[in-house]
């Protein structure tokens, strides 16, 4: 539904680059969406914008073209709490897929075990203000609480400066914490400076994961330009340097697929999978990164 896309939306690359690194076998998009189709899984009412269509057969044709074998499959807020695109994605994965849904505090235990037969072994808080209007804690207290006999965790996305204010709220939650795109530090900063260094301090202290993606969200440099054999996004390096290296348990990476709310550039996913070893420098990281950790959060029982 074209006409409806909100103006300035960039659509996904169409034609992503064979990427010149290799991933171990059994490497996982850890972060990733599928967008409707609008004609069959109609976008939320509540929405802050309107995405293309990017469904599940463009998001397994990208697995398979980048050379991985899984996808975590994260609800966007463009769909809010109708996790319909979602679980049809699941279903049609052959168990390639699990997911991370989005849910209001009144979801039943009915439709959390539902959501589990089908994949899902998580819930998203978000609490970026450009694209949702805060829940109150205390429903976000009564999710966790329903989720967390299912041993589900609970996925944040927040902007590094609400860290401060959300800290004692997310220590307070009895589930497991990951925390999208390292909580978004601004990369102008001192990697070794008080800002990242007080998220470091919160990720240990809390035991919570930490997903090493979108560096084409947090660059001040921008699109990346491919320089002798080192692709640009530089400056998000040695923060995600620095989480791998102190967390190389629980760290996460995902392309972001289909990159909703991008409008200065749209990366190429290929050149996206050829940042990991930028950021992951031994072959015993990098499979951590890609397969273990993963594995070990959403597919435990294999
Ligand atoms: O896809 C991401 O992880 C980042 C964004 C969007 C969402 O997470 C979403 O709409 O659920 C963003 O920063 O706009």
């Amino acid at each position: 539904m074209w006409t409806d896309v909100t103006p300035g939306w960039l659509p996904w690359h169409p034609n992503p680059s064979e990427p010149a690194f290799t991933a171990p076998e059994g490497a996982v998009d850890a972060h990733c969406h599928v967008f409707g189709p609008a004609a069959e899984f109609p976008f939320a009412p509540e929405r802050k914008y309107t995405p293309v269509d990017a469904g599940k057969e463009q998001l397994f044709a990208l697995r398979d073209h980048l050379g991985l074998s899984r996808n975590v499959i994260v609800q966007a807020t463009c769909h809010g709490s109708d996790n319909s695109a979602l679980v049809d994605a699941l279903r049609a994965s052959d168990g390639r897929a699990r997911g991370v849904a989005s849910v209001t505090s009144d979801v039943t235990r009915q439709e959390l075990e539902r959501l589990h037969a089908a994949g899902v072994r998580g819930v998203r808080f978000n609490f970026v203000k450009r694209l949702v209007d805060a829940a109150p804690t205390d429903a976000l207290e009564i999710i966790a609480a329903k989720i967390a006999p299912l041993g589900w965790h609970v996925v944040l996305y927040f902007e590094a400066p609400d860290l401060r204010d959300l800290r004692d709220f997310f220590l307070s939650l009895p589930v497991t914490l990951v925390i999208d795109h390292m909580g978004r530090p601004d990369v102008s900063a001192d990697p070794e400076g008080p800002e990242f260094s007080g998220f470091l301090d919160f990720v240990a202290r809390s035991g919570a994961w930490v997903k090493v993606s979108c560096p084409e969200r947090l660059t001040r440099t921008g699109p990346p330009a491919l320089d002798g054999e080192q692709h640009a996004y530089t400056d998000v390096v040695p923060f995600a340097r620095k989480v791998v290296e102190t967390f190389p348990d629980r760290v996460l990476w995902g392309t972001d697929w289909p990159h909703p709310n991008l409008t200065d550039h749209m990366p190429d996913d290929g050149l996206l999978l050829d940042h990991v070893p930028q950021i992951a420098a031994t072959p015993e990281q990098r499979r951590a990164l890609l397969v273990d950790n993963p594995m070990r959060l959403y597919w435990p029982e294999e």
